[in-house]
């Protein structure tokens, strides 16, 4: 549960994904972890080592929190002197101003639209930094200049259905986790499925059958857990053992009730 407060860890279980999903063109966009200050040139170095392109994203390691959404757009390679590490870089995917949040819940997800970032056009630009927070650009209330489109464009297909469910079921194998959230996006030239952000407590906004199946798949917990004698004995014993308080997806689900 810890690694999705640490973006160099989620990074690496995003990245992992392109292989475990092949099937499906799944992937995260390819990043650099910044562990500490260096001299300009060094980072350049590293950025022309890892075949980034520009523009690219930088945020912070720590993913949760007020200051984990503080975040900005860099357009050129003298404009890395902007970046505050620890934090990574990561290249930025034009999507067309579309998020797709993707809400679990045990066996079951929902996927809800968001504003996003607009598109910008890619390669190198004497643009200065854009400084931003994520929240002004990914509520379904954010209305901000950064989330117009500056063009028109042809609407992009929604993400396929079953490359989702294979994603979710894959993230939830590799975090042992049931209740997570997953940012995507579609590549505007591929319509690739681009997985951007792993969140440990979503917000669930916008999912109206939330608490119904927050209900249903702490019953199946339960079941899984009561011991098959006891379920002969009394007919109410499922829905008062005790043991269901060292259960760690009881745990994460009592925490997002408490959000
Ligand atoms: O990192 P912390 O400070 O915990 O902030 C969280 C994250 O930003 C969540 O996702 P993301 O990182 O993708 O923005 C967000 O959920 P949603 O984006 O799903 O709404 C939560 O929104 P609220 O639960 O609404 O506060 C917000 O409290
Ligand atoms: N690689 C990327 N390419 C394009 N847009 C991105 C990329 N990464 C993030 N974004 C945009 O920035 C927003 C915040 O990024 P995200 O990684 O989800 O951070 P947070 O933890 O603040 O939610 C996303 O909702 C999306 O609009
Ligand atoms: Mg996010």
């Amino acid at each position: 549960m810890t690694q999705l407060l640490d973006r160099f860890a989620s990074y690496r279980i995003m990245s992992k994904l392109r292989n475990s999903l092949r099937d499906w063109h799944i992937c995260s966009p390819p990043y650099l972890e910044i562990h500490s200050s260096s001299d300009l040139s060094t980072l350049q170095q590293a950025v022309t080592t890892q075949d980034l392109s520009f523009p690219l994203i930088c945020k912070t390691r720590v993913a949760h929190g007020s200051l984990s959404h503080e975040m900005s757009l860099i357009f050129s390679a003298g404009s890395l002197a902007d970046v505050h590490p620890p934090c990574v870089l990561q290249r930025f995917v034009n999507h067309g101003a579309i998020l797709h949040k993707v809400f679990v819940v045990g066996d079951r997800h929902f996927c809800v639209e968001r504003p996003s970032l607009k598109n910008f056009p890619s390669g190198p630009s004497d643009r200065e930094t854009i400084f931003f927070n994520s929240h002004q650009v990914s509520k379904p209330e954010s209305n901000s200049d950064l989330t117009e489109l500056d063009e028109q464009m042809p609407s992009l297909p929604p993400p396929s259905t079953e490359a989702v469910a294979a994603l979710v079921r894959e993230l939830r194998l590799q975090l042992g986790m049931a209740l997570f959230g997953v940012d995507v996006i579609i590549n505007i030239n591929t319509h690739t499925l681009t997985v951007i952000d792993i969140n440990i407590f979503p917000s669930y906004e916008g999912v109206p059958q939330f608490f119904s199946s927050l209900l249903d798949h702490i019953q199946s917990v339960l079941d899984k857990q009561t011991p098959p004698e006891s379920t002969t004995k009394t007919t109410t014993s499922a829905t008062s053992s005790p043991s269901v308080s060292s259960e760690s997806d009881y745990s994460v689900s009592s925490s997002s009730l408490h959000k």
